[in-house]
């Protein structure tokens, strides 16, 4: 399917538009999904629905036409830091690739750097990249972390992701407080005590 995407150098793409004629054939089919629900197509505040439910989804799929590593590689600075760096409590919007529903909350990164840093807003732009793809929140934290530990060649990357999955909150098992907590971790974070040092940074207030 062709994108048409406001790109730059830098891994992300601004989607500020959308190409035409995949928005036409999305919002068609979503034209049918209404009518076979029951809807009447022709009311008047859903005339346009099905267009703008096929820019949501581009945009809320956008993930597909981004390059993760590409971002980090933007603003990777040589640096001696050889301390923990975190960033914490980043928002997540992703869509579980179950359902098509979203599932919302945070994700905690930190790294030990190796020679190199990168700009804070680019872990939180890489989270932003896979997010924004149908997911399932186990390979989210995976690829996360892999990402990282590809790019920057770090000591050790952490990620931890709590979220809550509306497909569980609005339908099936109906548990409306439930959270799912998924983490993985590379080098130095598989030693007890600096994973201890991670947990605590991200649990303080
Ligand atoms: N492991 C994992 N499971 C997820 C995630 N998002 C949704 N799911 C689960 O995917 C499963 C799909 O199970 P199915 O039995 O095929 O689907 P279903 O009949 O709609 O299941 P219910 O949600 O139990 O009604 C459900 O248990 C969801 O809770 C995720 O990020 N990770
Ligand atoms: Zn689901």
């Amino acid at each position: 399917m062709e994108h048409t995407f406001n790109g730059d150098q830098s891994g992300y793409q601004r989607i500020d538009r959308f190409d035409k004629d995949s928005t036409e054939k999305i919002g068609e089919h979503y034209a049918g999904i209404l009518e076979l629900l029951g809807e009447d197509i022709h009311r008047e505040g859903l005339v346009k629905t099905p267009m703008r439910v096929a820019k949501a989804m581009q945009f809320l799929l956008q993930g597909y036409e981004q390059d993760p590593e590409a971002m980090l590689r933007a603003a990777m600075f040589k640096e001696d830091y050889r301390q923990m760096v975190i960033v914490k409590d980043i928002e997540i919007y992703s869509l579980c690739e179950h359902h098509m529903l979203p599932f919302i909350g945070k994700a905690h990164v930190g790294y030990i750097p190796n020679g190199y840093i990168t700009g804070l807003s680019k872990i939180a732009r890489v989270v932003d990249a896979f997010a924004r793809r149908l997911q399932v929140q186990e390979r989210l934290t995976s690829q996360i972390k892999e990402c990282i530990q590809k790019t920057l060649n770090p000591l050790g990357v952490a990620v931890v992701i709590e979220a809550q999955h509306l497909c569980m909150q609005m339908r099936g098992v109906q548990k409306q407080h439930s959270i799912t907590t998924t983490s993985d971790f590379t080098g130095a974070f598989e030693r007890v005590a600096t994973r201890e040092e991670f947990i605590r940074l991200i649990s303080s207030k």
